[in-house]
């Protein structure tokens, strides 16, 4: 989503010039006649009982006073802004930060009426609001706090690359009693978060002959990573384990036949490569039918283990090396 803030310079300074847009958002002040949209969507016990702050039920007059006791300006004190839908102007929730005396960080809140819940307005406007705090009002740290039970809230906040960094008891006055929350947070420089990288399970095996050597193949030119050498294997397909596919990549690869019995779980690899995060088990098999050979034009080499370091390997194997030397 390419949401774009779209602050007015010095806009910043007072709460009413306010404006921060989206895509599909415009964050903005609380006027006085917010309160009737206000009192309505919150007067809801799915929408309050997870806040600690907002009483239930909820009255109009909550409303009213919740509008006159924001902060002048964004960069003194807490703050709340209308989550308003750009489309139809409706005013869908409220989204803000509680200051503490520390300047350089603020608790995020937000609720969000339950007829906008599941379409995603609350990621967004997380997203900006952050987005504002960390360009123009010079914060460092973002930090909010979810009940575990509140999954909704917790795939937004991680959405926006909020992690978990504890647990705590705090007092929730409209509860009633303490609230047992997740701790989570996002520092200056780890924002924008970075999409989460799909995760690509690809088996592989370490094949070692009666010598003690074991089986490298070079990976041919114009594939990913052409020039290393790798451990036979493939890719897993939807619906596959590991084992069946290992055993389908050997036959096509190599034009063996190896059984599941002989396939024992060595270790794995887990590498974050630009566009996909491999997940990587290696098996080390010393028993196969056929005779090994290369039947997609591979290079193959038959490595004594003091030289498996001397062979350039993708990045993601390098840790796999020392376990399989203590193995052979
Ligand atoms: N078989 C194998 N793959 C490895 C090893 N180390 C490593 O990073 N890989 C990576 C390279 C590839 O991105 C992926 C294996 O995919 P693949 O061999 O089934 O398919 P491919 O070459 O067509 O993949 P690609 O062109 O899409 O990258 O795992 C290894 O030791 N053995």
């Amino acid at each position: 989503m390419a949401e774009q803030i779209m602050a007015a310079a010095g806009a910043a300074d007072t709460i009413d010039t306010l404006i921060l847009a989206s895509d599909r958002l415009i964050l903005r002040a609380l006027r006085a006649r917010d309160a009737e949209a206000i009192a309505r969507h919150v007067n809801d016990w799915d929408v309050v009982r997870y806040t600690a702050m907002i009483p239930f039920p909820y009255e109009r007059q909550m409303a009213v006073d919740f509008i006159a006791s924001q902060a002048a300006s964004p960069r003194r004190g807490s703050f709340n802004l209308a989550i308003t839908r750009k489309s139809d102007g409706q005013l869908m929730g409220c989204i803000g930060f509680i200051r503490s005396n520390d300047a350089d960080e603020a608790e995020l809140g937000y609720w969000l009426g339950r007829e906008f819940w599941g379409q995603g307005y609350a990621t967004e406007a997380v997203r900006v609001l952050i987005d504002f705090a960390f360009a123009d009002l010079g914060l460092r740290r973002i930090l909010a706090s979810a009940v575990p039970t509140n999954k909704a809230s917790h795939r937004v906040l991680e959405k926006n690359g909020l992690i978990v960094s504890g647990a705590d008891e705090i007092a929730a006055p409209a509860r009633g009693h303490p609230l047992q929350v997740i701790l989570r947070r996002v520092d200056r420089e780890n924002w924008p978060p970075k999409p989460a990288l799909r995760i690509v399970t690809v088996v592989a095996v370490a094949l070692v002959d009666a010598d003690g050597r074991v089986l490298l193949a070079q990976r041919p030119e114009g594939k990913s990573l052409a020039g290393l050498w790798e451990f036979p294997g493939g890719k897993v397909d939807p619906g596959e384990t590991p084992e069946a596919a290992l055993i389908r990549e050997l036959h096509e690869e190599l034009g063996i036949d190896v059984k599941q019995s002989c396939l024992a779980p060595l270790t794995f690899a887990s590498h974050s490569y630009e566009s996909f995060h491999l997940l990587m088990p290696l098996y080390v098999c010393r028993r196969w039918n056929g005779q090994v050979t290369s039947r997609e034009g591979q290079k193959l080499a038959w490595i004594r283990p003091p030289q498996l370091r001397t062979y350039p390997m993708p990045p993601a194997d390098e840790p796999l090396i020392p376990v399989l030397m203590d193995l052979l």
